[in-house]
């Protein structure tokens, strides 16, 4: 393995689903071009639908790229295919394991499945690690849900890759285990694996990530370090509801992103970093208005992938 080679190194990647008798065609990725370096916690956010999936299963061998490359610590996935597999760990969305064995089992049967010889593998660490040593002869179908997710943390690790990608790791989980799963993300991390991640929750991309790239409609359209992006998600309005409703932005406001509505209501677009919500009030008090009702919004992801999209000018 070539240490100095970045985790992953993707170059006008491209994937069309072919047309079925039920859909038509779909091109999923457009060309993506995207290094994670070696090291980093990497954060991978999009829509539903953006592609991400499509990315991951690519790298992982089970689905097959339409033109383009990618490598994983410098091995090329379709000429070098043996040590790109062995260089990365997927951990998938869905919860589907076979329910009838043990979790030391499970862990033991990927390892096999890996070709990882009996003296290297690491079954109890990993549990310990995970704190599932206590379940370690349970049946899986006795686990909890987090207990399960785990245990696929745990399959992914088996055998020790360097790279290893959660698809989208917390979804629908409780905060307690959120919070365990992320301390078990930053332990391997701090071990030296390279993690990238999907997510739905921009909390989680700010927590962990030191990189982050947004996909959406199969083009990466921002990739940024964490606080360049996170500035760049830092939209808010400021709603104010007039006592009195108004019918015209009063003059004071024509410096500020501000509409009105048909109600009366006024919304002043802002940024949290750098734009001040008391001069902004200052603005509405000048032009003589009382305020009945006041409230702060945050855009939801969508509107933040929107943007970015249109920012980007694609
Ligand atoms: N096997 C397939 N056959 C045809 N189309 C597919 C297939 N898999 C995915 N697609 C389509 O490709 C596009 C990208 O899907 P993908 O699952 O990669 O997105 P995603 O970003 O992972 O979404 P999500 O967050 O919902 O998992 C979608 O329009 C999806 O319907």
């Amino acid at each position: 393995m070539s240490d100095t080679s970045p985790a992953i190194e993707i170059k006008g990647l491209t994937k069309t689903y072919k047309a079925s008798r039920k859909s038509p065609a779909k091109e999923a990725l457009k060309g993506v071009d995207l290094v994670v370096p070696r090291g980093s916690i990497f954060g991978l956010l999009g829509p539903n639908g953006a592609g991400k999936s499509t990315l991951i299963n690519i790298l992982a061998g089970l689905v097959t790229k339409s033109s383009g490359s990618a490598k994983i610590c410098g091995y090329d996935i379709a000429q070098q295919t043996r040590q790109a597999r062995a260089s990365i760990g997927v951990v998938p969305q869905e919860i589907a394991m076979d329910v009838f064995f043990t979790p030391y089992q499970a862990l033991e049967l990927q390892a096999g499945y890996y070709g990882v010889p009996k003296s290297e593998r690491r079954s109890d660490e990993i549990l310990h690690a995970l704190g599932l040593f206590d379940k370690r002869d349970a049946y899986v179908r006795q686990l909890s849900g987090g207990m399960k997710r785990r245990l696929l943390i745990g399959k992914a690790l088996v055998h020790n890759p360097p790279v290893l990608i959660l698809d989208e790791p917390t979804a629908g989980v409780d905060i307690e285990l959120r919070r365990q799963l992320w301390d078990y993300v930053v332990e391997l991390h701090k071990r030296g694996t390279t993690i990238i991640l999907t997510t739905h929750y921009l909390e989680e991309a700010e927590t962990l990530c030191d990189r982050i790239a947004i996909i959406h409609q199969g083009e990466v359209v921002a990739n940024d370090d964490k606080d360049t992006m996170l500035s760049r998600l830092d939209k808010r309005t400021l709603v104010i509801t007039p006592t009195t409703p108004i019918t015209a932005l009063p003059k004071t406001l024509s410096g500020l992103d501000a509409q009105i509505n048909d109600k009366g209501v006024i919304s002043i677009n802002y940024r949290s970093g750098t734009d001040s919500i008391t001069d902004m009030l200052a603005k509405v008090k000048a032009a003589g208005l009382s305020i009945t009702d006041l409230k702060t919004e945050e855009p939801d992801l969508e509107d933040v992938f929107m943007s970015l999209t249109y920012d980007s000018g694609t």
